[in-house]
Order: C-alpha cells, then sequence, then structure tokens
C-alpha cells in the first residue's frame, strides 16, 4: 500500500511557534502546525503552502523540510508520511479558519495562536511532538517512525537527527 502523503507547516519567530487548534476531523482537540492530504497533481511543497493558507490565512515563500515523520496505526495497513516544513517569514494576517468563510473544499477548521517556544502545550498535542519538537526548536532536522495504538499510545518509535532529509 502506498504511503499517504501529508505536510505539516510550523511558522516561527526566534522566540514563539504559530500552532493551531483541531476543531474538528482526525486530531480534534489538539494543538499542532498547520497541513492535511497533499492534493492529486499537486507537489508536497504545494500542499504544504496550500494548507497553511487555508488553515492559518498567510502565506510563506520560504518554506523550508526540516523533517520526516512516519505514522503507522496498530491494525492499519496505511503508513501516513508526515513532510514537516518551517518558516520564519510569513505575508498575510493569521486568521481563525471556522468554516463561515468556506471558500476551499478541503477548509480545515483550525484556532490559530502564537506559543512561546518555553510554553508549547505538548501535553495538548500528539504524543510524539514531545520527542522530536525540542529537535525543531534548536533547528536540526530529523526523522522519525511512530507505532501508535490508538491515538494517544505510542507503543515504538525511533527517532533520529539528520544532516540532510533526501539521504
Ligand atoms: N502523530 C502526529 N503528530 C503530529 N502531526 C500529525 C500527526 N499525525 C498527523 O496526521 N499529523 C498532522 C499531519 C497533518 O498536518 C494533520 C492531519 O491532516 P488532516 O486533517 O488529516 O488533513 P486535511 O487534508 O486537512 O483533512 P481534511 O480536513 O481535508 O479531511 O496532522
Amino acid at each position: 500500500m502506498l504511503n499517504k502523503l501529508l505536510t505539516l507547516v510550523l511558522v516561527r519567530e526566534p522566540s514563539r511557534v504559530l500552532l493551531g487548534l483541531k476543531k474538528k476531523g482526525f486530531g480534534e482537540g489538539k494543538w499542532n502546525g498547520f497541513g492535511g492530504k497533499v492534493e492529486p497533481g499537486e507537489t508536497i511543497l504545494e500542499g504544504a503552502k496550500r494548507e497553511l493558507l487555508e488553515e492559518s490565512g498567510v502565506v510563506s515563500n520560504s518554506l523550508e523540510e526540516i523533517g520526516l515523520l512516519k505514522f503507522e496505526f496498530v491494525g492499519d495497513p496505511q503508513i501516513l508520511e508526515v513532510h514537516v516544513f518551517t518558516s520564519n517569514t510569513f505575508e498575510g494576517e493569521i486568521k481563525e479558519s471556522d468554516g463561515s468563510t468556506r471558500i476551499f473544499l478541503h477548509f480545515a477548521e483550525m484556532r490559530p495562536q502564537w506559543f512561546y517556544t518555553d510554553k508549547i502545550p505538548l501535553h495538548q498535542m500528539w504524543a510524539d511532538d514531545k520527542y522530536w519538537f525540542p529537535m525543531f526548536l534548536k533547528g536540526s532536522k530529523f526523522k522519525g517512525y511512530f507505532l501508535f495504538e490508538g491515538h494517544e499510545k505510542i507503543v515504538k518509535y525511533q527517532l533520529d537527527e539528520v544532516e540532510k532529509l533526501n539521504s
């Protein structure tokens, strides 16, 4: 089975990171970066840019790929392949996506909020984030694999800091 391609974008300033509270769907109730499925016909980078705009209202032309995370769930043969990007610049106004201004087919509903880097709400994020978020915050690149049982419990994982992602 082919991996399902997804993106995750973390916009950052020197001391803050922009996260969004997922208001419904997969990951509901969790803070996360902005992202989603890569659509047919678009590159992974294009997908990342589109999801960032749809979910936060901002455009970034300086996305840098910094991580590759693979997720598997016990009993499900599909692997989620999440390409993680960061950006320290953006244009536009940060907006909550609430569905009332639905102009895109895949309009995920997120409530954006800045968090200081020493106050990242890891207890209300995916369980894997506590392992790789510190690598992101210090500017490293990383590759990881996480096996979940349900949506909260990690039963196995491997995570490495890498110099380059495509080696
Ligand atoms: N375990 C884990 N940690 C951190 N981030 C994630 C995961 N699993 C994930 O799926 N993610 C990220 C990857 C994506 O950014 C989102 C999930 O995207 P999803 O809401 O499924 O995709 P959309 O295309 O926006 O979905 P629709 O709302 O259109 O159905 O979480």
